[in-house]
């Protein structure tokens, strides 16, 4: 059979690694494999390329996608997702995978609906998405956040400050739990647990009377103005506060081993979908055990509240 493979949405560490493994894999089983470039506007443009054994050498380690990826809003109308159908008809290629986040998974469906064989595999950092524990990405971006948090707490403790740190996860705070956690914030804020303002400044008050030395504050993105509200907290506990906003530094560097190995299971994992004659699945981890659920049941529904979150105030 032959099998396209995609990229699309934010780009995430191990990618790649998923990538090579259905490439690998794939060809082992007697398949022709083809990148897309660009997720879904290398679909549309008919931008593909045959992918053998000796391409995919010394990916293993590379962040980032060297298909490259994109966000193509024009994807949401059916004239251009029937052009992708005709593409790819146009090539004999009969299978997709796409490895993206939710929206890439909304233009998965809809090409799944148009009659075109897809699997699907979790490719964010945001660790947003229904049907697995974990997705590709998230723990590589979150080593990179608690590293750069040990680096900022050395700074905090030099000069008494509380350091303010914003980390990305769109309207997921996986990221910040887990990087509150494993960086020993005392105040955590993200869309499933919001806090108020007041109630920080008054536990930062409370700190600086108890004459703690520092403070760490996680806060998703879109939250807040994490510079404004540096300044607040500086006036108002006497806590001198700084931001520092993590940024695009969290969707880059080479995949953690526990990315690698997830990025090459799913990957792998697609190809054996395919060979059992399954499409229209969301591949994830549940467990430690590799699941799938179909793409519509994984779209239309929403993550559980984390209880991960008991722990932060329990520790903090
Ligand atoms: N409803 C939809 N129908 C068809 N295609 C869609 C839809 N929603 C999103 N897409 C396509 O998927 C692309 C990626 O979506 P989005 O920007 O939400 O990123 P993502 O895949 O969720 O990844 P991440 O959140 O990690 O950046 C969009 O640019 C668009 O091309
Ligand atoms: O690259 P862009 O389009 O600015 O996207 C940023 C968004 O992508 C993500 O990094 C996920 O890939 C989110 O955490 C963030 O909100
Ligand atoms: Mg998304």
């Amino acid at each position: 059979m032959k099998i396209a493979i995609l990229t699309s949405g934010g780009d995430a560490p191990g990618m790649n690694v998923a990538i090579r493994a259905a490439v690998r894999y794939g060809i082992k089983k007697g398949h022709e494999i083809y990148g897309v470039y660009s997720g879904y506007v290398g679909l549309i443009k008919g931008d593909f390329v045959k992918l053998d054994h000796k391409r995919m050498s010394g990916i293993i380690s590379m962040g980032g996608t060297f298909l490259k990826t994109a966000r193509l809003e024009e994807f949401k109308d059916a004239k251009f997702q029937e052009k992708a159908v005709e593409n790819l008809k146009k090539k004999g290629i009969e299978g997709l995978i796409v490895i993206g986040g939710d929206g890439s998974y909304r233009g998965a469906l809809a090409l799944h609906n148009l009659g075109v064989k897809v699997v699907t595999i979790p490719g964010t950092i945001d660790n947003d998405i229904y049907g697995t524990d974990y997705t590709l990405g998230f723990h590589t971006a979150l080593d990179t956040i608690v590293s750069a948090m040990d680096k900022l707490r050395d700074t905090s403790v030099s000069h008494q400050r509380c350091s303010i740190i914003e980390v990305m996860g769109r309207n997921c705070g996986d990221l910040a739990l887990y990087a509150a956690i494993s960086g020993g914030a005392e105040i955590l804020v993200t869309p499933e647990h919001k806090l108020s303002k007041e109630d920080i400044i008054a536990s930062l008050t409370q700190y600086k009377k108890e004459d703690r030395t520092h403070a760490i504050v996680v806060v998703t993105e879109h939250q807040m103005d994490v510079f404004e509200f540096a300044k607040e907290i500086t006036e108002k506990s006497k806590f001198t506060s700084v931001a520092t906003i993590l940024g695009y530094v969290q969707r880059g560097g080479s995949p953690s081993a526990q990315d690698r190995i997830l990025g090459t299971r799913m990957g792998a994992y697609a190809i054996d979908l395919f060979d059992q004659k399954i499409s229209g699945v969301a591949i994830g981890i549940e467990n430690d055990r590799l699941v799938y659920l179909p793409i519509g049941v994984v779209i239309n529904n929403k993550r559980p509240v984390n209880p991960l979150y008991k722990l932060v105030t329990e520790v903090s």
